[in-house]
């Protein structure tokens, strides 16, 4: 019989959405007529813009002839398609400060960060953020770059939390933090929805250089960024071109979650510590274990990063933010007090004293509204429950009234 990879066996629960899901579901049994409110998954509601919607159908119809059929991006076309894309996310996401062959598109940001673990392999020792997306602790467990799970710590061993509380304004101080290879960090947070300042991300930077490290930059939530001085990419930093890769995608500003197409950036001053290039290496594990994103979904990607596009866009993240100022305002109401949800779409909600599956739990069963225990987030989470504010304007208001009568 085949052993087990005892890297996934060190794993102590399911991946936190599809938990989530279980206890919908279960909830669901014992209640089959109860409407459940999602404000858990991070999952866009809001249909495709018209331009993006056309730049699909341009694709579509294209691949319906044999002179516009491209296959794999090898060949000339495809390959034409592609730098234009690039060009647009350079030009008109970056304003230039990423050129286009540092780019490489992809089908999204979390699949990004699973063939980063395969491009840093298990000998490298990784710092996180905690509470943070889980997929950087249970990816570099997974990796097996990680200890086992040490039940005395409820942590992994081998994993250096950089705490993110109240009182560092959710943002590591690296004075407490130890040398690691990677450093994960998320801005936007996801999360607790906090936004590194320019001087956070500066000595960040320098931090990372002078302990030769590489930071992986999460910038998913970039969009949601509308607060003038506040760095959407790490690329603003002074000195990040030497330590930084930056993973970003369409699934939340242009709502790609389902049509799926993202990016790294991998500078080409990226060098390991003995002098290769990061990007070359990255460029060999991309095109051996990808076959590239979707050429429908890269059009839709072309049509979103135009003009038109990118204003639709901001149509989108408007109106999810104006869910999250709802949010908010219904939660301090209550006189919970919140975090986030001013430049990003998640609201970060303390619950000092409880534990967040029981608050979690709580809010299911007695007003039937989902939302995503800070628990599931890592230790520093416990006590806290975070409220996505992707959804129907209609429903937002709902599960807000189903709180102010159930939670009072
Ligand atoms: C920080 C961060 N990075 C990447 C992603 C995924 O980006 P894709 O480009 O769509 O791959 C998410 C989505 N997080 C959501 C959905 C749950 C999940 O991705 O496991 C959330 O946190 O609710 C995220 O929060």
């Amino acid at each position: 019989m085949v052993k087990r990879n005892e890297n996934i066996a060190k794993l102590q629960a399911g991946y936190l959405f599809p938990e989530i899901g279980r206890r919908k579901k279960a909830l669901l049994e014992k209640e089959p007529d109860a409407k459940l409110i999602s404000l858990g998954i991070g999952n866009t509601t809001e249909a495709l813009s018209t331009h993006i919607v056309e730049g699909l159908h341009k694709e579509v119809t294209r691949l319906g002839t044999s002179e516009g059929y491209t296959g794999y991006d090898d060949d000339a076309q495809a390959q034409a398609f592609l730098d234009k894309l690039k060009t647009r996310i350079s030009n008109n996401w970056y304003n230039g400060i990423i050129s286009p062959e540092e780019i490489i598109v992809s089908d999204g940001s979390k699949p990004d960060c699973g063939r980063l673990f395969f491009l840093f392999g298990n000998n490298v020792s990784v710092a996180v953020q905690d509470p943070a997306y889980p997929v950087y602790v249970d990816g570099s467990v997974m990796i097996g770059a990680t200890g086992n799970y040490n039940s005395d710590t409820e942590e992994f061993d081998g994993i250096e939390y950089m705490r993110c509380t109240e009182e560092n304004d959710f943002f590591p101080d690296l004075s407490k933090v130890k040398r690691t290879d990677l450093i994960y960090i998320c801005s936007p947070n996801n999360p607790t929805g906090a936004v590194a300042t320019k001087k956070e991300l500066k000595e960040l930077v320098d931090f990372a250089r002078k302990n030769r490290s590489i930071i992986i930059f999460d910038a998913a939530y970039s969009e949601f960024i509308r607060e003038k001085g506040l760095p959407r990419s790490i690329f603003e930093i002074e000195g990040a071109r030497e330590c930084a890769i930056e993973v970003s995608s369409l699934s939340k500003p242009a709502g790609f979650t389902g049509v799926r197409l993202g990016w790294t950036i991998v500078p080409k001053e990226l060098k390991f510590d003995d002098g290769q290039s990061v990007g070359k290496d990255w460029q060999r594990v991309v095109g051996t274990l990808f076959n590239g994103s979707s050429n429908i979904a890269q059009w839709g990607a072309i049509a979103a990063l135009s003009e038109t596009g990118l204003s639709e866009i901001k149509e989108t993240v408007n109106y999810y933010m104006e869910n999250a100022k709802i949010i908010k305002n219904g939660l301090d109401g209550l006189g919970i007090k919140t975090f986030g949800g001013v430049n990003s779409p998640y609201i970060w909600a303390a619950f000092p004293g409880k534990k967040s599956w029981d608050v979690f739990e709580d809010i299911l069963t007695k007003a039937h509204v989902v939302t995503t225990p800070g628990a599931g987030f890592g230790k520093a989470g416990e006590g806290f429950v975070r409220f996505s504010a992707f959804g129907k304007t209609s429903d937002i208001k709902e599960a807000v009234k189903r709180l102010q009568e159930n939670l009072k």
